[in-house]
C-alpha cells in the first residue's frame, strides 16, 4: 500500500479542491485561498491553466474506467497512524495529482502551512496566528504564538471544558432547580457549529460516548429561523437542557440572535437567575461574554405586555422598531423575499431581529403563545387582535383618576405642568376615534384644548388666581402651552417681586396635600397675605392689637385679660401657645382635632395635637423652656415640651407642630 506521510493530507485537501473544480465548475476557487508572493493571481499561472485544461480531459473518463486502474488506485489510498484513506473515487488520476501538487508548489501551499504551525500571523483579517495544531498538541509539548508557549493555555482550557463536562455527565452540575441536565443545545455557526458537529458524528459510533450519551439528546442551533429554533426546543425541558454557545468572536449575528431567544426561553420558565445554571459560552471573547452581549440588545422597552396595557406596550415597541428603520417587518412594507432571492438572508434575519424584539417584551406568559410565528408581522397581527381591545377602559379609568386628583401644591408650575401632559399623553394613546382632517377635526382639538386648560388652571395654587382669572376672561381661550406660558411668567414674576421660593418636589396628588390644618397650629407671625384672606383661602380673624391671626381685637387676651374660667363642656377645643412674653391663640373644631388625630396616629379622646409623650414622632425637635405652656378648651395650661416638624406623608410634613405630652 503506498505510503506518502509527507503528503498524504495534503492530497487530500487537493484532492477536494480538485473535485471541486472539476464538479462543480468552480474557475475561481483558489484565488482567495492563496496570495502569491508577488502581485500575480493564482489563477494565471500556468499550473492553474494546465489544471484547468486536465479536467476537461478527465471529465471525459467514467469513473468506472477509473476504478479499473489498479495502480491509480493504489496509490490514492494512504494509511497513517491507525487510519485508512481511499480517495480513490473521485474523479481524478494520477495525473490529476501531480498536475494539484504543481499547482500547490506555484502557491507556496507548504511555505503557508509551515508559516503556520510556527505562529506567524497569518490570518491577516484578525492579525493572529492560526494554531488549531495547538489544539491537538500533548502537554509537553511547545508550540509558540508571538514569543509564549501556548500549549499551557490550551490545556489549561481543556481541562476546564472537561472537569465541567464530567460535572454535568454526573449529575453534580444541576440546573436551577435542582434538577440533573440530560440534553444540550449548541448554539453555533460556520466553523463553531460544523467543528462540534464533526465531533458529534465521529464519536456517534464510539461505544464509550454511545454509553455515556444514553438518555441524553444532543440538537445543533445555526440558522436564525424561528422554525429552526422550535425545532431544537420541541420536546426539550429546560429544567433539564443545557445551552452551549459556541464563537470564537461572540459578535456573529446569527449566533447573538440564536443565543438570546433560548436565554429568553429559559428565563420566561426558570427566571432570569437560571441562565447562569443552564447557559455556558466557548469563546475567545471573554470581553464580550462577560458584557452580557446576550442580555442587553435585545429588550427594547420596559413596558411589558401584560395583557391589559397593549396600547401603551405598542406605542413603546412601535417608537423603537420604527427608530431602527424596521417599521417594514411589521407592518408588511417589506414582505418576505423568496429564498431565491438575493435579499433573503438579510431579510430572515432583520424578521428574526424583530420576532425577537416581541418576544422580549412580552411577559413570559403571553410571549410563548408566539415563539413560532413565521414572520413579525404575523406575530403583530395576531397580538393586535388578541389584545388591542383589552383593558382601555381600565387604563383611562386610572389616569383621570389622576387628573382629577394632581393639583400645584408645593410645585414648581413646570413641574406641575409637565405631571399632567404625562398623564394628557398617556391618556392621547387611547384615543382611537378619527376625527378625520377637516372641521370636526379642529372642533375636537379646540375642545381637548379648553378641558386641559381648565385642568391645568383649576390646579394652580391660589396666589396665582389673578393669572388665571385673566387667562378665563379671553376669549377664544389660548391653548394650553400659551397659557401656561402665562402662568410660568407671572410664577417667576412673583419670584423676583416677593422673594418668594419654591423647592421642586414630586408630583402632589390631592390626598397629600397640606390642608387648614396645618395652619391651624403654625406658629410664630403670619404674613401679610393670610390677615387679607387671599392664601389658601383663608378667612381666619386677625386681630390688629397683636398683629396674630385667630382672634380679632375684640377678642384679643392680650388687651382684655385671659379667662380664668374652664368650659368643661366646650364643642370648640382652643389651643394657646403661652411663652413668658408671648401667647398664640388658635382654634380647631372638635371634627379638625380628631382629623389631625388620625393623621398623626395619636389618640383622638380629647386630645393631644401631637403625641403624648412620644417626641420620636417628629422629624425634627427643638425642646421648649419651662414656661412654654398651651391653653386648652377648659381654659387649663399644659405645659409644651418641644417643638419641630413632623412628617405626615412623603410629600406633606407639618411645621413647627407642639409636642405636648399631658394634654388629655
Ligand atoms: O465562531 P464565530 O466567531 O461565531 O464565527 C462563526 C462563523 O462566522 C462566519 O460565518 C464565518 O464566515 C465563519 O468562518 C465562522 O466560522
Amino acid at each position: 500500500m503506498p505510503f506518502r506521510p509527507s503528503h498524504s493530507l495534503l492530497d487530500c485537501e487537493l484532492l477536494n479542491l480538485a473535485s471541486a473544480f472539476c464538479q462543480l465548475q468552480l474557475p475561481f476557487f483558489f484565488i482567495p485561498l492563496v496570495e502569491m508572493a508577488s502581485t500575480t493571481l493564482i489563477c494565471d499561472t500556468q499550473p492553474w491553466k494546465d489544471l484547468k485544461a486536465h479536467t476537461e480531459d478527465i471529465k471525459k473518463t467514467h469513473l468506472r474506467d477509473l476504478m479499473n486502474d489498479k495502480e491509480r488506485c493504489e496509490s490514492m489510498m494512504v494509511e497513517f497512524d491507525g487510519m485508512f484513506l481511499d480517495y480513490s473515487r473521485q474523479c481524478a488520476t494520477l495525473e490529476t495529482i501531480d498536475k494539484l501538487y504543481k499547482l500547490a508548489e506555484a502557491a507556496s501551499l507548504k511555505q503557508q502551512i509551515n508559516r503556520m504551525y510556527s505562529g506567524e500571523h497569518i490570518n491577516s483579517t484578525e492579525n493572529r496566528s492560526v494554531l488549531h495544531v495547538a489544539l491537538r498538541a500533548p502537554r509537553d509539548a511547545v508550540i509558540n504564538s508571538d514569543g509564549k508557549n501556548v500549549v499551557p493555555d490550551v490545556w489549561n482550557v481543556l481541562d476546564k471544558i472537561k472537569d465541567f463536562s464530567e460535572k454535568v455527565r454526573n449529575g453534580s452540575w444541576v440546573g436551577a432547580t435542582g434538577k440533573p441536565l440530560k440534553d444540550v443545545i449548541a448554539i453555533g455557526i460556520g466553523g463553531s457549529f460544523l467543528g462540534p458537529l464533526f465531533v458529534h458524528a465521529a464519536l456517534q459510533t464510539d461505544p464509550e460516548a454511545v454509553e455515556f450519551a444514553k438518555g441524553r439528546q444532543l440538537r445543533f442551533l445555526a440558522n436564525v429561523d424561528p422554525i429552526d429554533v422550535a425545532r431544537n426546543i420541541a420536546g426539550l425541558n429546560p429544567e433539564t437542557t443545557l445551552v452551549v454557545v459556541v464563537s470564537k468572536t461572540f459578535t456573529t449575528a446569527e449566533t447573538m440572535l440564536n443565543a438570546r431567544t433560548l436565554r429568553e426561553w429559559i428565563s420566561s420558565a426558570l427566571g432570569p437567575s437560571a441562565v447562569a445554571k443552564h447557559m455556558v459560552a466557548v469563546s475567545t471573547n471573554l470581553t464580550g461574554i462577560t458584557q452580557g452581549e446576550i442580555n442587553s440588545s435585545l429588550i427594547i422597552t420596559n413596558h411589558r405586555l401584560n395583557g391589559k396595557n397593549f396600547l401603551q406596550w405598542s406605542q413603546s415597541v412601535l417608537m423603537v422598531i420604527r427608530g431602527r428603520g424596521k417599521l417594514g417587518y411589521i407592518n408588511g412594507e417589506i414582505p418576505r423575499p423568496t429564498m431565491a432571492d438575493p435579499t433573503y438572508a438579510t431579510w430572515e434575519l432583520n424578521n428574526s431581529i424583530v420576532m425577537a424584539w416581541l418576544i422580549n417584551s412580552m411577559e413570559g406568559h403571553i410571549s410563548r403563545t408566539y415563539l413560532f410565528f413565521k414572520t413579525a408581522k404575523d406575530m403583530w397581527d395576531a397580538v393586535k387582535e388578541n389584545y388591542s381591545d383589552l383593558g382601555n377602559a381600565s387604563q383611562v379609568f386610572e389616569i383621570k383618576l389622576k387628573l382629577k386628583d394632581i393639583r400645584q401644591g408645593t410645585l414648581e408650575v413646570t413641574h406641575y405642568y409637565n405631571n399632567l401632559k404625562i398623564l394628557w399623553q398617556e391618556l392621547d394613546m387611547y384615543y382611537e376615534a378619527d376625527w378625520g382632517e377637516g372641521l370636526e377635526h379642529n372642533r375636537f382639538m379646540v375642545h381637548l384644548n379648553n378641558e386641559r386648560l381648565y385642568e391645568f388652571l383649576a390646579g394652580l395654587n391660589r396666589e396665582l388666581d389673578e393669572v388665571r382669572g385673566r387667562i378665563l376672561g379671553r376669549s377664544p381661550l389660548p391653548t394650553i402651552g400659551e397659557a401656561f406660558a402665562e402662568v410660568r411668567r407671572e410664577e417667576k414674576r412673583r419670584l423676583v417681586m416677593m422673594g418668594d421660593s419654591k423647592e421642586p418636589k414630586p408630583m402632589t396628588p390631592i390626598s397629600n396635600r397640606p390642608t387648614e390644618t396645618s395652619a391651624l397650629i403654625s406658629k410664630g407671625p403670619q404674613p401679610q397675605k393670610q390677615r387679607a384672606g387671599n392664601d389658601s383661602g383663608s378667612t381666619r380673624p386677625w386681630c390688629s392689637h397683636c398683629n396674630r391671626v385667630g382672634h380679632t381685637k375684640e377678642k384679643c387676651f392680650k388687651l382684655h385679660g385671659y379667662p380664668e374660667k374652664k368650659q368643661k363642656d366646650n364643642k370648640t377645643a382652643m389651643l394657646s401657645s403661652t411663652t413668658a412674653d408671648d401667647v398664640l391663640d388658635v382654634r380647631l373644631t372638635k371634627t379638625q382635632l380628631e382629623t389631625l388625630h388620625k393623621i398623626l396616629g395619636t389618640p383622638t379622646t380629647h386630645g393631644s395635637l401631637a403625641t403624648q409623650g412620644d417626641s420620636t414622632l417628629f422629624h425634627t425637635y427643638t425642646p421648649c423652656h419651662n414656661k412654654s405652656r398651651i391653653r386648652i378648651a377648659d381654659g387649663s395650661y399644659s405645659p409644651v415640651a418641644g417643638i419641630g416638624e413632623v412628617q405626615m406623608t412623603e410629600n406633606f410634613s407639618l411645621d413647627k407642630v407642639l409636642h405636648i405630652p399631658n394634654l388629655s
